[in-house]
């Protein structure tokens, strides 16, 4: 892994992108690397959705690759999201490993660019997926590209309901974000950036749809908490950069790629304290739970095997507990899909790296 020293040095942005199922989170990341290609700009690209069946580009890091979602399930007895949470899990144990390679590559691209599960809280609101993320921001700039389904999301009832929880995806990862409104060749997101800039035509937006009453959320009440609403979201939009894009066309690109660099200057002066500081409060969080429990444990071996022995000869050691430790790794390991002889490491890239940049 690279030193401090390395890391504060890194400034390659990495994209996260995350959106509802179907919003073309994987059909804008195709988009996205063409476009950066084109300009001699390639980008490092991670997976992190175990149950895709095809992604229609080149991975450099693939979650399925080490781990088997399907076997996930048969084994847990788990249905799909409870297997994409487990898959993620068991892939953020390898998570040092993971960051090893990406920070050794990450100075040779443009880009990280990173897919996630259309079941965005399965992401979002577990725990490995808050291990990754901070995982990343601490060793890069990391932005979150939240994609909007913009025809899906004219009427003011769902844009509403789209912008609240992308207002609780910033607050869940207190990281910089960037609105993409996709699918513009189908509908323009003209309106969806009024609503946001101007409080005015979202009311005004609000009162057509409350005197139209075959539209959804048409009652005196929804357009009564949608006004309180969109007024607390104000705030919340000053906080970020919206662009209008399309991945089938490729429109907008230049717009995302400039909010991109917007950002990694706002992550640089504003965020970064931030991280910095989670993360070292939680692991000093960790480090006190695990004393904590090891005393625990010190204590009832202790009590179990002989009293009077309790102080001098403890019946479990660090080092026994350190092991444990290992073959909880082990077990994870387990999971290493077998076809890929190399685990978690893309079998094309890791041997090359050791010589290279070990140094
Ligand atoms: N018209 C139009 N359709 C698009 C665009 N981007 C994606 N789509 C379509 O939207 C659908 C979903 O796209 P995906 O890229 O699979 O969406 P996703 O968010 O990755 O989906 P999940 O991984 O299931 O969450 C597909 O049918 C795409 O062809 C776009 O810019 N314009």
């Amino acid at each position: 892994m690279a030193t401090s020293e390395e890391k504060q040095e890194l400034q390659t942005p990495a994209i996260v992108c995350i959106g509802m199922a179907g919003s073309g989170k994987t059909t804008f990341m195709q988009r996205l690397n063409s476009h950066l290609h084109s300009q001699d700009m390639p980008p490092y690209i991670i997976n992190l959705d175990p149950a895709v069946l095809n992604v229609p580009f080149g991975t450099n890091i693939d979650i399925r690759d080490s781990v088997n979602y399907k076997e996930v399930m048969k084994q847990y007895n788990l249905g799909p999201n409870g297997a994409i949470i487990t898959s993620l899990n068991l892939f953020a144990t390898k998570v040092d490993q993971v960051l090893g390679i990406v920070e050794k590559r990450a100075g040779a691209v443009s880009h990280v660019l990173v897919d996630t599960p259309g079941q965005i809280e399965c992401f979002v609101w577990s725990a490995s997926g808050a291990i990754l993320l901070d995982a990343l921001a601490s060793a890069m700039p990391t932005v979150i590209a939240y994609i909007v389904d913009t025809p899906r999301t004219t009427s003011p009832a769902t844009f509403m309901s789209n912008m609240l929880y992308a207002c609780s995806i910033l607050y869940k990862t207190k990281l910089p974000m960037i609105i993409v409104f996709n699918k513009t060749d189908a509908a323009d997101a003209t309106f969806a950036t009024e609503w946001m800039t101007d409080f005015e035509s979202f009311q005004a937006a609000l009162r057509d749809m409350d005197e139209d009453e075959n539209t959804e959320g048409g009652s005196g009440y929804m357009t009564s908490l949608m006004n309180s609403m969109s007024l607390v979201l104000e705030e919340f939009y000053r906080h970020l950069d919206v662009v209008s894009v399309s991945a089938y066309t490729g429109a907008g690109m230049d717009d995302f790629l400039a909010a991109v660099d917007k950002k990694v200057t706002e992550f640089n002066t504003d965020y970064k304290a931030e991280v910095e500081r989670i993360k070292e409060q939680r692991e000093k969080e960790m480090e006190q739970k695990k004393q904590k429990d090891l005393n625990r444990l010190l204590k009832d071996m202790g009590i179990k095997d002989d009293k009077s022995k309790k102080t001098e000869e403890p019946a479990m050691t660090i080092s026994d507990a350190e092991e444990e430790d290992e073959d909880e790794d082990e077990f994870a390991d387990k999971f290493v899909n077998p076809e890929d002889a190399e685990g978690i490491l893309d079998v094309d890239e890791y041997p090359e790296e050791e010589d290279s940049d070990d140094e």
